[in-house]
């Protein structure tokens, strides 16, 4: 067995709106093992963002973690003390956010700012040790560290900035990076050119990392390992290459289908439907609506997690089985194929 550095069991994020709860982290459970790239890709609102947040438990007001635990070397982060997440964070687990050049205070300088997050998390080191540092791992995003340390925000560039969030993340040599969409807005050389490096990184330092991404594209790129998000819920996890070879949950091989860059562009088949409204679920499997390989009972049944390989499980009633069926206690001829 592998290591895994997070281990998500049962959980579920909930937003309270005044219109009616939103569950937009339904349920999950998901392992981020060590040394590995892994993505969560799904469309938008299926609740990357939430899960990502989840992690380092800042999950945005009013949304509240109802239930689950989170686990970091055996022991559950969502009942750290203070103390305890304040070490977390950061310096252990870190987070690049979606469109995280804003995150950037714009009156400060690059060097000002590095040296406060560092100074944050330990209060005793040397300014000398920061700036070894923060240079070294501007040189790793190819930035030339003299000119950026002493640079204020405006004056770099989105694709600069966004290397020097990165930068930033690795400032306390974390286990985990988790990356939040971390191209959206920028062009798509931009882009390639930041996966580029991150996957540098990975290789030489073997950061373990965890992708939020809507491009399945991405994924095929740059993870080893996939979960599929479909309104909250986790419904495909397991290896990039089993996946891809064989994507068992309708909704995945949809995702593949719609994107030109692994199919012919003539091939190209874009998702029927739109992204379910979590204030009015679908019932059952939510997205029975859209999919052509619905049976009736995907109308009545929430399905449940079953492996269909090693270190492959799907979420889809085609997939169970007549075990299944009398465990569930649902008829037969309902979950035939
Ligand atoms: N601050 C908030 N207030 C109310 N609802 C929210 C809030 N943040 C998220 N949600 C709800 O949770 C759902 C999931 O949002 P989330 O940002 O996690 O999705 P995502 O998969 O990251 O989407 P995107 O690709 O657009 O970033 C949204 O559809 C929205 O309904
Ligand atoms: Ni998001």
């Amino acid at each position: 067995m592998s290591e895994n550095v997070i281990e998500v069991r049962g959980l579920t994020v909930d937003f309270p709106l005044r219109a009616g709860n939103i569950r937009a982290v339904n349920h999950v459970n998901f392992d981020i093992p060590k040394g590995k790239i892994t993505a969560l890709v799904g469309e938008s609102g299926s609740g990357k963002s939430t899960m990502a947040s989840a992690i380092l438990r800042s999950v945005s007001s009013p949304g509240l973690i109802s239930s689950g635990e989170i686990f970091y070397q055996g022991e559950d982060v969502l009942k750290y003390n203070k103390e305890k997440m304040q070490r977390f964070k950061w310096s252990k687990v870190s987070m690049v956010f979606q469109a995280a050049q804003n995150a950037l205070n714009p009156v400060m300088t690059i060097r000002e700012q590095v040296i406060e997050t560092v100074r944050a998390h330990d209060a005793k080191i040397t300014e000398k040790k920061i700036l070894d540092k923060a240079k070294e791992l501007l040189e790793y995003v190819r930035l030339e560290p003299g000119r950026v340390l002493a640079a204020h925000p405006h004056e770099l560039s989105g694709g600069m900035k966004q290397r020097v969030m990165i930068a930033f993340s690795l400032l306390l040599n974390p286990e985990l990076v988790i990356l939040d969409e971390p191209t959206t807005a920028l062009d798509v050389i931009t882009q390639a050119y930041i996966f580029d490096i991150l996957a540098q990184i990975h290789e030489d330092m073997g950061t373990t990392m965890l992708l939020m991404t809507h491009d399945i594209g991405v994924v095929a790129r740059f993870a080893e390992r996939v979960g599929v998000m479909y309104a909250g819920r986790l419904v495909e996890v397991g290896d990039v290459y089993s996946i891809f070879d064989n994507a068992d949950h309708p909704y995945t091989s949809n995702l593949m289908k719609s994107v030109p860059s692994l199919l012919s562009n003539d091939d190209l088949q874009p998702i029927v439907g739109s992204t379910p409204n979590l204030l009015n679920l679908p019932s059952g499997c939510p997205f029975h609506p859209r999919c052509k390989q619905a049976k009736p009972v995907c109308k009545r049944v929430d399905p449940v997690m079953v492996e269909t390989g090693v270190d492959h499980l799907v979420n889809c009633h085609i997939h169970s089985n007549e075990e299944y069926a009398r465990e569930q206690h649902l008829d037969l001829e309902e979950v035939r194929v």
